[in-house]
């Protein structure tokens, strides 16, 4: 059997965040965030599931870090709970709240796995929202705040940092489709969100840098590689116009220091001017360490007119295979974009902050033969490889999850993770994917 060998220094993985797994939605003082109103709001949640136990992580960490120390991990990337740490947005720090991570973070350096936070996975302070949440400038500072709580407290023992996990899905799902927390549906709202959020990238960025850390610093975006259906300008237009909605509405800003111009124009056109400040542009797009990038699928598009959203449509191969997201299964897309990334925007190390898949994962005599997760994984794992080959530089790899857990407006329903979770008894069960990728990081290599 050939194997594809990966360098000696590539980071294997896993993530999560912390409004998934957490649970303890109210104990030791934590404060409400968007999730919990969101969630608590009949109908938003299918089956009406909620946060307020999830993995019950915040009790069991120490089992799940076993957990992962089994699975051999390198690295384990998770988000901090803002309303943890300052209940209300701002003001009074809960040390109940900063004590979990601290002890998180130790339990995981003495397991010798390296932690990678993310300081904002969409679990909003609710006091803040109530104050217009991203829509207001305000939030920002605020943002700052937070975050130079935690560089204090973790700086000197965390050297992966990410500002945002996807402000695309923060923005679009939260504030235009209505479909996230904190469900409104505004798509100028939508887009000043969009920018506020970049500032604060920013701003923490450039507090980062102040205080003189020794880590590195990032930010995480849900990429997707566009392709149009077929040959004609319109289905190429279309394809061109979804790039820039779903690409380069972040990737633009944070590497070229402007919006994509087509799409700003019709934005400006239907919306007029959104509120950006001066020297806004620059501190977006200001050096940052590493690109993180969350690929699940690719984009098929094509032109028709009676598309509700620019004529834009998306196309499903009927011949493809899917995911039970009903995401199309296309590993080439992952080798596409790293490319792509690496010779339009930057130089700089990407790290696959997530890839994976939800599939109908069944538990039978204590097993889960989840083969149709290992197939996925490992022919994405051939797309980094083959990207690598190219001069790309990909550094890691975190297969979204590390467990099941609360998979946003789907609740429980969708089962992205290496460990099985039995939500009854919180009983932990390892799939065979979990010991597929036990073997791939002790062997550094995967078999084809
Ligand atoms: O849906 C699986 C995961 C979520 O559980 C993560 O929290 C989130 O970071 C994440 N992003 C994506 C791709 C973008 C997306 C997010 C939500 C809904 C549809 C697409 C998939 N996922």
């Amino acid at each position: 059997m050939t194997k594809l060998q990966f360098p000696l220094d590539f980071v294997w993985g896993s993530a999560t965040s912390s409004y998934q797994i957490e649970g303890a939605y109210d104990e030791d003082g934590k404060g409400e965030s968007i999730w919990d109103i969101f969630s608590h709001t009949l109908g938003k949640i299918n089956n009406n599931d909620t946060g307020d136990v999830a993995c019950d992580h915040y009790h069991r960490y120490k089992e799940d870090i076993e957990l992962m120390k089994e699975i051999g991990l390198d690295s384990y990337r998770f988000s901090i709970s803002w309303p943890r740490i300052l209940p209300n947005g701002k003001g009074e720090i809960n040390q109940k709240g900063l004590n979990f991570y601290k002890e998180l973070v130790d339990q995981l350096l003495e397991a010798g796995i390296e932690p990678v936070i993310t300081l904002y996975h969409w679990d909003l302070p609710q006091a803040l929202q109530e104050e217009g949440g991203w829509a207001n400038r305000d939030t920002i500072k605020y943002f700052v705040k937070y975050a130079e709580v935690l560089f204090d407290e973790l700086g000197a023992k965390v050297s992966q940092w990410i500002t945002h996990n996807e402000p695309w899905v923060v923005s679009f799902l939260g504030y235009a489709e209505g479909e996230h927390a904190p469900g409104i549906k505004d798509r100028k709202q939508a887009l000043q969100v969009a920018h506020n959020l970049l500032v604060s990238h920013g701003l923490v960025v450039k507090k980062f840098r102040e205080l003189d850390l020794t880590g590195d610093i990032g930010i995480t975006l849900n990429l997707t590689s566009v392709y149009s259906y077929s040959e004609t300008d319109k289905d190429q237009e279309a394809a061109q116009l979804m790039e820039e909605y779903i690409n380069g509405w972040f990737l633009d800003p944070v590497f070229k220091g402007s919006y994509p111009k087509k799409l700003a124009q019709i934005y400006e056109n239907q919306f007029g001017k959104i509120d950006i400040q001066a020297g806004d542009m620059d501190l977006i797009s200001q050096e940052i360490d590493f690109l993180g990038i969350n690929y699940y699928s690719r984009a098929l598009i094509n032109y028709n007119p009676n598309s509700k959203f620019y004529g834009i449509e998306s196309i499903k191969p009927a011949e493809s295979d899917y995911t039970a997201m009903n995401w199309e299964i296309y590993p080439d897309g992952l080798y596409d974009l790293l490319t792509k990334l690496n010779q339009e925007y930057t130089n700089k190390p990407l790290y696959i902050t997530e890839n994976g898949a939800a599939f109908d994962d069944q538990i039978i005599a204590g097993q889960v033969n989840d083969q149709r997760r290992i197939n996925y994984l490992k022919e994405h794992f051939k797309s980094v490889y083959r990207a690598i080959q190219d001069g790309v530089p990909v550094r890691g790899y975190y297969v979204w999850s590390l467990m099941d857990n609360f998979e946003w407006a789907y609740g429980y329903s969708k089962r992205f993770g290496l460990i099985y979770v039995d939500y009854n008894t919180q009983k932990r069960t390892l799939k065979d994917s979990a010991y597929w990728y036990q073997q791939v990081i002790e062997e550094n290599s995967i078999g084809i």
